[in-house]
């Protein structure tokens, strides 16, 4: 199975043609086309994700409405030192508590990110012709559209078509839906400065120079990549997974979505819906941040469940640091007697392979840097 794309695979049928040119060839389907398929009115048995003929009682899912903190961003640039200081004290409690917040007043039109919202609703909208030209079968392809989210490795596939595109700190772009590189570009831009002078808060917040995660993880090239997922209505929500439980990998991940919830968040080993207000972004922690601050702020494991009324779009801009980094717990923060390093370091984009090349697992990256 290893020369199968990371794009899905609906049926193993292929034409003679297609054998005669590579024996393997299998037709690519997105789950986007099977969704709109006709009678659609159960899923095919690879997306069944939860099986109730051997699900254990004690994995029956805990879903809770929980208060989720808020960053007012605004206040990071606040003159009055008191509103500064009380904005790095709730970011100190969201890491420490949380590993998520949302985050309102961040400057970022609404207008943009409505958007860029539009631009990934009209790529996924394109035929799969379309959004094969972007091709990237490697996982460190810097543009990658496919479905699921590691196909080659997968036993159950996910219920989510997806594109991924690196625009930091080499921008690039799919060469379609006309006006994606032009409106991203922009969007980019302004969640990366969003995302670094939320980093600089958290710097602050685990009693570091402000600047000090910015230099030491070379933000100024810091890696960014945008990840648009799109799930469509599923006959069956309660059998298929969008996107199973993980952590992810970098620093800081600003996500947003159109009006469908589906984000749930793992708080106190209870799931946590999350519901978006509008022109907020949710934030999450990633690994390099638990690596970096010695496991004082944790990654947070999160997932997205799929629904049968509405297609969901979410688009997460992840922010880590320079990709040539090898990141090990900060000096500050360790003591070799009280608080001795707990995780190795691993070059970014080593760690990155390993997490994109692997099934999507919890922490399980995490734990293989783990000492
Ligand atoms: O769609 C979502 O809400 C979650 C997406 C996500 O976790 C990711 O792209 O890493
Ligand atoms: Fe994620």
């Amino acid at each position: 199975m290893s020369s199968l794309s990371s794009s899905y695979i609906h049926s193993m049928a292929a034409t003679s043609q297609d054998h005669a040119e590579t024996p393997f060839r299998p037709k690519l389907g997105c789950v986007k086309d099977l969704a709109e398929s006709i009678d659609l009115t159960s899923i095919p048995s690879k997306y069944a994700y939860f099986d109730n003929t051997t699900l254990n009682k004690d994995d029956i899912d805990v879903i809770v409405e929980g208060q989720i903190p808020t960053i007012d961003f605004s206040l990071l640039n606040s003159t009055f030192p008191d509103q500064r200081a009380k904005v790095i004290q709730d970011l100190r409690e969201a890491c420490q508590e949380w590993g998520f917040f949302l985050v309102i007043n961040h400057g970022i039109p609404e207008s943009l990110m409505e958007k860029m919202l539009d631009m990934c609703k009209d790529y996924f909208d394109q035929t799969e012709e379309e959004k094969l030209k972007c091709g990237g079968e490697h996982v460190l392809a810097p543009i990658r559209s496919g479905t699921s989210f590691n196909a080659s490795v997968e036993k159950v596939f996910f219920w989510r078509d997806f594109l991924k595109v690196w625009v930091h700190p080499q921008f690039h772009s799919p060469p379609t839906p006309a006006g994606f590189s032009e409106i991203s570009l922009e969007y980019c831009k302004r969640t990366r400065q969003v995302a670094r002078e939320l980093i600089k808060g958290i710097s602050e917040s685990l009693g570091l120079e402000e600047c000090y995660i910015d230099k030491a993880m070379d933000l100024e090239s810091c890696f960014q990549i945008l990840i648009a997922n799109l799930y469509p209505p599923c006959p069956q929500p309660e059998l298929a997974m969008g996107m199973p439980p993980h952590s992810d990998h970098g620093l800081l991940t600003l996500l947003t979505q159109n009006e469908t919830d589906g984000l749930q968040l793992n708080h106190n080993g209870k799931w946590v819906n999350v519901h978006a207000l509008p022109n907020t972004f949710l934030v999450n922690t990633g690994d390099h941040l638990e690596i970096l601050s010695n496991g004082k702020y944790k990654s947070v494991v999160h997932r997205a469940v799929v629904n049968n009324k509405a297609t969901r779009i979410s688009l997460a801009m992840a922010h880590g640091p320079n990709l040539e980094k090898a990141v090990t717990p900060v000096t500050e923060l360790v003591d070799n007697e009280n608080n001795p390093p707990l995780y190795h370091g691993i070059k970014y984009k080593e760690y990155l392979e390993l997490q994109q090349s692997n099934q999507l697992s919890g922490k399980s990256i995490l734990n293989h840097v783990r000492i």
